[in-house]
């Protein structure tokens, strides 16, 4: 309920705005010299203004007009920016070097200076007031956009749409804007009460709206003349001014929670947290599975298109204390069965089908903020580059505090001692000096050490660690794994692990599944799958990164882009044993013997 006030309250605001003509309300122009700032009444609820007009009417058309302004400004400013800001992002080069030195230059002149100027030329009234609005408010939408699309350009599904023949308006729209459409959102917010107190600022100046027009900004500047012997005539308009601005504030701040799944849970959502997480854990059945995903199915869905299936069927299991790999090369889907887990999926992909277990809770329908609770309590995870995970402007013992905090109750200095038993625990050596460290005084095994210890922080059931020694030098990647396995033991705590090469899980996994093109083809007990593979493309990973002094062997062509996706196997165009058979009709997963299954159909042959 308290997370939706700041929605209900501006909802009111909004709806109070429209209604505001059907309101059995007196004429907010019309004056009475009679009743000049006459107290509240029955007649008059708020008291009437220096020329006696009811000032509730007036505030209530006030706020049409600011709201009005502010929507409009907001929408056009976000519109044309947001366009500029995702072409600058995208194509980069001189095409966003032009737009943004413009935008460069605009954010030097000062909004309400350039405001005044084009208003003074001009003329004042709404049709000059908006469009000077949307010009100034531009810049900030072509950064936020710039930014956020540089930031996904790179991005290998990016340029999978590219491979597949879509026109760059298409990729732009389809595929870019889905991932930059959150940050665009709360900077719409932002603008919107940023446009209300400008508006407010240029109408007092009798710049703005033009009497005898109700507005916020010009009741302010009329009740200036007469605070002395009426008050309460420049409060009531301050008042709904602040009230306005807060409320948009707090929806910004809600908008931006909600639409970053990354955000931990905040404090009054601790004993909440626990609880859930204890739920979570008691709901454990007792050698049952702890991570179950049954058949799930993952698409890039665009509008009016046909949805592009990204993960097939996939069915997985994790027992406690259990650690599964999952191997494959890059974009085999991986990633997103793991995020689909963590209610982690970007917003451009969507659940089609199945279900993903933790404990017996479907995470898939989980609430966000029930899955913001489980996040870091009873599932964490580790990603790849811990440099761009941990925050750079907080020491590693601050945030590993609040790691703690944001889930268990208790004071800032159990916090923090447990902060530096923690790092303690992942090896790291004089633990109290290192926890007044900032990220970028720490090598990269260390950070990796530091995230490591932030997603045990408080004893999750299950740990994602994603590509987690990807981005650290051989030697470093050693003592990472040994850490991760050591606290497996010690810990007891279940893991994802996954990673592009099987050497590196032959170290830490007891089961291995390996996903080729959006799904399992071969899985198994770690042993049997890496003794004994009986899919040609898992013979092919492990020959491609071999133990000892034996040279690897690539694997020709590459992972078909998932629109293209051939019939029947999905691997039968780099595989050495194909033939005619693997063309026809799509491979189950058989069994093979044991917990070994595979999706090969000729798999007694290569055996
Ligand atoms: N946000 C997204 N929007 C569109 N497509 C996506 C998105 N994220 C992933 N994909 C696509 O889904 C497929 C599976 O991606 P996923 O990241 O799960 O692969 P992966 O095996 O984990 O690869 P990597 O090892 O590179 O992380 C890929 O084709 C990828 O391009």
């Amino acid at each position: 309920m308290r997370k939706s006030l700041p929605f209900i309250a501006f909802g009111i605001i909004v709806l109070v705005a429209l209604i505001t003509p059907l309101l059995p309300l007196p004429n907010p122009v019309t004056m009475n010299i009679v009743r000049r700032m006459a107290s509240p009444s029955a007649l008059n609820w708020l008291g009437t203004d220096e020329y006696g007009r009811d000032m509730l009417s007036r505030l209530l058309w006030g706020a049409r007009i600011s709201l009005a302004v502010a929507a409009s400004t907001a929408v056009l400013a976000c519109l044309i920016g947001g366009a500029l800001g995702i072409v600058a992002g995208y194509f980069g080069g001189w095409i966003s070097a032009i737009i943004m030195r413009a935008t460069d230059v605009v954010l030097c002149l000062p909004h309400l200076l350039v405001a005044m100027l084009v208003v003074t030329l001009f003329g004042p009234g709404l049709s000059t007031l908006i469009p000077v609005l949307v010009f100034v408010y531009i810049p900030s939408f072509v950064r936020v956009a710039q930014v956020s699309t540089a930031m996904i350009r790179p991005n290998a599904f990016v340029e999978a749409v590219g491979t597949l023949g879509a026109r760059q308006f298409r990729i732009l729209t389809r595929t870019i804007l889905p991932n930059v459409a959150g940050p665009l959102l709360v900077q719409v917010s932002l603008t919107a009460s940023s446009a209300i107190m400008l508006e407010s600022g240029l109408s007092f100046l009798g710049l703005g709206v033009q009497p005898p027009a109700p507005s916020w900004g010009s009741m302010i500047g009329n009740a200036r003349g007469v605070m002395n012997m009426a008050p309460m005539l420049l409060v009531w308009p301050c008042l709904a001014l602040v009230l306005a601005v807060l409320t948009i504030n707090s929806v910004c701040d809600r908008l931006r929670d909600l639409l970053d799944p990354h955000q931990v849970a905040k404090a009054p959502l601790k004993q909440t947290a626990a609880a859930l997480a204890r739920r979570a854990a008691s709901r454990v059945p007792a050698a049952g599975d702890l991570v179950e995903i049954r058949n799930l199915d993952l698409a890039l869905a665009g509008s009016g298109e046909p949805p592009v299936n990204l993960v097939y069927g996939v069915d997985l299991t994790v027992k406690e204390g259990e650690t599964l790999a999952i191997v494959g090369e890059s974009g085999s889907g991986k990633s997103l069965t793991a995020l689909a887990l963590a209610g982690l999926l970007p917003p451009a992909v969507q659940v089609v089908g199945g279900s993903a277990r933790l404990a017996g809770q479907d995470m898939l329908s989980l609430p966000e903020p029930e899955l913001r609770m489980l996040r870091g309590s009873a599932i964490s995870m580790v990603f790849q580059d811990p440099l761009s995970s941990l925050n750079p402007v907080h020491t590693v013992g601050r945030q590993l505090t609040e790691a703690i905090l944001a889930h268990r109750p208790m004071s800032n200095a159990a916090a923090q001692a447990e902060a530096v038993e923690l790092l303690k625990l992942v090896g790291i050596p004089d633990p109290v000096a290192r926890a007044r460290n900032f990220p970028y005084e720490m090598s990269g095994g260390m950070r990796q050490r530091v995230m490591i210890a932030m997603a045990i922080s408080n004893r999750p059931s299950v740990v994602i660690a994603d590509e987690p020694t990807t981005a650290l030098d051989v030697t470093v990647q050693a003592q990472v794994l040994d850490l991760l396995r050591d606290l497996k033991e010690k810990e007891g705590i279940a893991m994802i692990f996954i990673a592009h090469s099987l050497p590196v899980v032959s170290e830490i996994a007891d089961r291995v599944a390996v996903m080729y093109s959006g799904e399992i083809i071969e899985e198994g007990s770690a042993h049997t799958v890496l003794r004994r593979p009986m899919h040609p493309y898992t013979r092919a990973l492990i020959a491609s990164s071999p133990e000892g002094d034996d040279l690897p062997e690539g694997i020709p062509g590459r992972v078909p882009p998932p629109a293209a996706r051939p019939s029947g196997c999905a691997f039968r165009a780099r595989c050495a044993y194909a033939a005619e058979i693997c063309a026809t009709g799509h491979p189950p997963l058989v069994s093979i013997g044991g917990d070994h299954s595979t999706r090969c159909v000729r798999w007694r042959e290569i055996a």
